[in-house]
């Protein structure tokens, strides 16, 4: 679920909502989880606030209603969609994960990213979009939409505390024009990229006890922006997907890297970095993401990666490097200690190599975060576009901070996290 924000991480990145996702995850990434939290959570139309509640379409104010009504019974809302779905329509649960804990809070997470920005076309569309492309990779196929659309009906009718015909006919029509959106960017999609592609593992350097950073080989080309994410199965957790950003810049030679820290619970994260061998295969989901640089100008990049964060920070600036171009680019490193700046190597030669690059480690102290703030000590920023990438408390506080500052909304960049999209 990815979104036109300005401002996501199992390295993951922020999360993969879906009305019908296949994807496991606590629930708010990105932290979003395996990180698992990480990585879901993150990925959602940040930096609007979300209207007021009086305000909208009639259809959207029946929808906001209802989301408002099954809010306290969320758990059981979802739980009884899933039961419907699968006992009308035994052939699909094949398509998501043996262990379905995790994958509960994927759906609400999804209808409430929908219902706030149900009068919002343009970020809605771009949302729908990316999430029928991510769907191919489940198997989806046009003639399931129907199938989850009445079961969800089902579900919200159940629990929801006024449910009339007006009601029913807004939820209808909303989802057939969501689903429709879907259904065609998924076909559209089909024309010219593999549902998903096929990675091997070429490298894997254990940083640290729990930090991996591993480089695979697609079985195609993979093309993609630098600032961007994708979704990963191992071959352990079948139908399990999570999110990772691209530690790289594309590479001529067509490798990707990426970037992961084991976390308790993470499944995905902790089997490509205590398991996975060279030589292991996994499956790439399509790009996604808009954390990308705008190359239509020069300012400057203000960069704030924290932890595994730092990964498509690292892109970012060698996207930076490639293009030749010379734009001041000041990266802040946030790390818990010394030990934990695993990849503080690398960025320090890309300084060497660049100018126009500045590379800051900042270690907390006393267990305090020093990140977001230790970027008042430096500037001015004015002219700067801003670029967060790390857990979701530090994209939260450095938000804070990047507005305090005086850098408009509009200039800073991250990833969803979900906390953003529904407060
Ligand atoms: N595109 C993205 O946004 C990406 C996000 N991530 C996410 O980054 C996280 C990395 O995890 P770790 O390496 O364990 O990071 P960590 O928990 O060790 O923290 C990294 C840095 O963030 C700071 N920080 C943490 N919480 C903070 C808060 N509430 N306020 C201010 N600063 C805070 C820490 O002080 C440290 O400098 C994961 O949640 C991962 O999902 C990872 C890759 C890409």
């Amino acid at each position: 679920m990815d979104a036109p924000t300005a401002t996501p991480g199992e390295n993951a990145t922020p999360g993969e909502g879906g009305w019908f996702m296949p994807s496991q995850g606590a629930s708010a990434r990105p932290p979003i989880g395996d990180q698992d939290t990480s990585e879901a959570s993150l990925r959602v139309p940040a930096q609007r606030s979300a209207p007021a509640a009086e305000e909208g379409s009639p259809d959207a104010l029946l929808i906001r209603r209802t989301m408002t009504e099954i809010g306290p019974d969320a758990d059981k809302v979802t739980s009884y969609f899933y039961a419907l779905l699968f006992v009308r329509h035994p052939e699909l649960r094949s398509l998501f994960p043996a262990a379905m804990d995790t994958q509960r809070d994927r759906l609400l997470k999804a209808l409430l990213t929908a219902a706030e920005y149900l009068d919002n076309t343009p970020v809605l569309v771009d949302y729908l979009k990316s999430l029928g492309r991510g769907h191919r990779k489940y198997g989806t196929r046009a003639e399931h939409y129907p199938a989850v659309g009445e079961c969800l009906i089902g579900a919200l009718s159940r629990y929801a505390t006024v449910w009339n015909r007006e009601t029913e006919a807004a939820w209808v029509r909303a989802y057939t024009t969501m689903s429709q959106v879907m259904i065609d960017a998924a076909a559209a999609d089909e024309l010219r990229a593999p549902a998903w592609w096929q990675a091997e593992i070429v490298t894997h350097d254990l940083r640290t006890r729990d930090v991996a950073i591993l480089t695979v080989r697609p079985d195609q080309p993979y093309p993609f922006l630098a600032g961007q994410y994708t979704s990963v199965e191992t071959p352990w957790w079948p139908r399990v997907w999570r999110h990772y950003s691209f530690a790289s810049a594309p590479r001529s030679d067509g490798l990707l890297t990426f970037h992961v820290k084991a976390v308790p619970a993470g499944w995905v994260s902790n089997a490509l970095v205590h398991r996975a061998r060279p030589g292991d295969v996994i499956r790439l989901g399509p790009p996604a993401g808009s954390m990308t640089v705008d190359h239509t100008t020069d300012s400057g990049l203000l960069c704030l990666g924290g932890g595994t964060g730092i990964a498509p920070i690292k892109a970012l600036v060698e996207d930076v490097a490639v293009r030749g171009e010379r734009r001041p680019v000041e990266v802040f490193y946030g790390a818990r200690t010394d030990h934990d700046l695993y990849d503080i190597g690398t960025m320090l030669r890309l300084q060497q190599s660049h100018p126009w690059l500045s590379v800051r480690p900042v270690t907390d102290q006393q267990a305090h975060p020093r990140l977001p703030d230790a970027i008042r000590a430096y500037g001015p920023w004015a002219g700067y576009d801003a670029y967060l990438s790390g857990p979701p408390g530090m994209i939260r506080s450095g938000i804070d901070t990047l507005r305090d500052i005086g850098i408009p909304s509009h200039r800073i960049r991250h990833d969803a996290v979900e906390g953003l999209l529904v407060g």
